[in-house]
């Protein structure tokens, strides 16, 4: 894959990483690139004026002495007031910073207002992974006066994460640090990928810090892939591709009443490169484009064996406003062994270990929180434990829905891994967008990617494209509008749609996740 791997770490995980650098006799070093990190970031995104630097007793402190000290370096006006230092870390930084003739005071509120008066930037370096709620009351007034002097126009940079954030947690349980930038160290966290703890951050900028490479990755629940990572994904096709080998795509869904779920399915994966889309449904659905195929079903129990008899597609969608039948037909789905995605009435508890490798559920947080039998809250808190429980249960790869999606899928350690896909837009909140997401992941796999491939890929096309909508009609964005935006985002990602093939010389298939391709197909499905 191309581009750097940013990968999502939990304190525990960061701590791992801490004792072996310390073992290793890095720590310190680790610690002054860190800082140095820091002071760059102010430097560049807040040039003007003195820089307040607020240290704490652990290293989340000590990052802040080290920033200091660069930024004095630099020629800035600085000044630190700290907690007393109890990491030893933050004991050699505070001398050192004194050795070349920063001043350190101690941190009251009294002595924080004073300083605050004539700020340029206030650099958060109270509290870090470290931190365990709930805040002590001297802090929680330290973290208000910051806070009323954000409100009033002071830029606050925080380190690694706003102190008063529990790092594991999108939900903050009381006061925080509000921050324009988070300068973010090692790897993402959860507080700062999701819910109102992501928006308590601000800008994240994640300084990588060089420890070994295998180190981070084995201690990592995942990574953020680039997007020249998500397109190198894509599928490519040959010269003379024609619309039998771009992928066959039957979309299972179409209740009275939920007729246009199925058909912005359908949008989807003909937008999303499929090349050939039927939508079976019980209900008439909506000809949303001409290019779609249809076929009426009386009744699923009958019309499944027929289905099968008819030679299976590339890929099936199925779920999207498909009613009460849902269950059962999932089941029979599952029992074909195609590449297949499950979403919304397909997704129930009663499936639970159907899933197989070339299989994705896309649950949004509420259908997430009805299979795993867990309030809605408990997944929106934490939404990768919540992925990695999904995919435990239910096997396949599992779309956790949100802004941002979680990807979950087995790793060839028997363990889950974990892919949080980037951007969106806040106008995806509107009904309809999951279903033209069920859609692309079907095209996806229908062109031969393996389902987690396909659902990496998938979740940040249909990302990009609510970007680009996003971009032109804000909350009024709808679902169909992000579909007329999928050949853009594609673009976007890949940057060239150059007939490339494979050394090889046969389109890419990156199987074995495809579990049976047909090849004899009727030419209306
Ligand atoms: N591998 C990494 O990720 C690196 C991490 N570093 C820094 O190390 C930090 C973690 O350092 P520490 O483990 O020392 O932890 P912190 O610096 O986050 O916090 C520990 C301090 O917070 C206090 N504290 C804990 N809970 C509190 C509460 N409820 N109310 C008030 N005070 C509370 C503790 O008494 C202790 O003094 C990271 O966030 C990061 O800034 C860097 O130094 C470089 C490398
Ligand atoms: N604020 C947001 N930022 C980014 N993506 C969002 C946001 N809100 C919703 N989405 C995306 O829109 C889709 C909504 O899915 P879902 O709730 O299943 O919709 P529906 O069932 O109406 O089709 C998901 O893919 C989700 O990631």
């Amino acid at each position: 894959m191309a581009g750097v791997s940013e990968y999502v770490l939990d304190p525990r995980g960061a701590r791992e990483i801490d004792a072996r650098l310390e073992r290793a006799g890095l720590l310190d070093l680790t610690m002054e690139e860190a800082g140095r990190a820091v002071a760059d970031a102010v430097m560049a995104r807040h040039p003007v004026g003195p820089a307040l630097l607020l240290a704490g007793g652990g290293a989340n402190g000590g990052d802040a002495l080290v920033a200091a000290r660069h930024l004095l370096a630099l020629g800035r006006e600085v000044h630190v007031l700290a907690q007393p230092a109890r990491h030893p870390l933050t004991r050699l930084n505070r001398r050192r910073l004194r050795t070349v003739g920063g001043e350190v005071r101690p941190l009251t509120p009294a002595a924080l207002r004073r300083a605050l008066a004539g700020a340029g930037v206030v650099v958060d370096g109270l509290l870090g992974t470290g931190f365990t709620p709930p805040l002590r009351s001297a802090l929680a007034t330290v973290v208000d006066v910051v806070n009323t002097a954000h409100d009033a126009g002071t830029p606050v940079v925080s380190i690694d994460l706003p102190s008063g954030l529990d790092a594991c947690s999108a939900h903050p349980d009381g006061p925080s640090v509000t921050a324009d930038q988070t300068v973010t160290l090692m790897g993402l966290k959860t507080a700062l990928l999701f819910g109102e703890a992501a928006a308590r951050s601000g800008e994240m900028i994640l300084a990588p810090l060089r420890a070994p490479p295998g180190w981070v990755r084995g201690e990592a629940l995942g990574t953020r892939p680039s997007d020249a990572q998500v397109g190198a994904l894509l599928p490519r096709r040959s010269a003379d591709a024609h619309k039998g080998t771009a992928g066959r795509i039957w979309i299972l869904g179409g209740h009275p009443g939920t007729v246009g779920a199925a058909a912005l399915a359908g949008l989807g994966a003909l937008r999303a490169g499929a090349g050939l889309v039927t939508v079976h449904s019980e209900a008439e659905v909506p000809l949303v484009t001409p290019e779609l195929m249809m076929r009426r079903h009386a009744d699923w129990s009958s019309a499944l064996p027929g289905l099968h008899g008819l030679g299976l597609p590339d890929a099936v969608a199925l779920g999207m406003g498909l009613g009460p039948q849902a269950r059962a037909v999932a089941r029979t789905v599952l029992g074909w062994r195609v590449p297949t995605v499950l979403d919304a009435d397909a997704l129930h508890p009663e499936l639970a270990g159907h899933g197989h490798d070339a299989c994705i559920w896309t649950p949004h947080p509420g259908e997430a929180a009805r299979l795993l039998g867990t309030p809605s809250g408990a997944v929106t808190r934490d939404p990768l434990a919540a992925a990695r429980r999904l995919q435990e249960l239910l096997g396949g790869v599992v779309v956790l829905k949100g802004g941002p999606s979680v990807v979950a899928f087995p790793d060839s350690s028997g363990g889950v891994t974990l892919s949080v896909a980037r951007g969106g837009h806040p106008g995806m909140a509107s009904g309809g967008m999951g279903d033209t997401l069920s859609g692309i992941l079907a095209a996806l796999l229908g062109q031969g990617l393996s389902a987690q491939d396909a659902a990496v890929a998938g979740v940040r096309l249909h990302a990009r494209a609510g970007e680009r909508a996003g971009a032109a009609h804000g909350y009024g964005l709808i679902a169909t509008d992000v579909c007329a935006e999928l050949g853009a985002a594609w673009l976007d990602l890949r940057g060239t749609l150059s007939p490339t093939l494979p050394p090889d010389g046969s389109p890419r298939r990156s199987r074995p996740q495809i579990l049976q391709m047909v090849t004899s197909a009727p030419p209306d499905c």
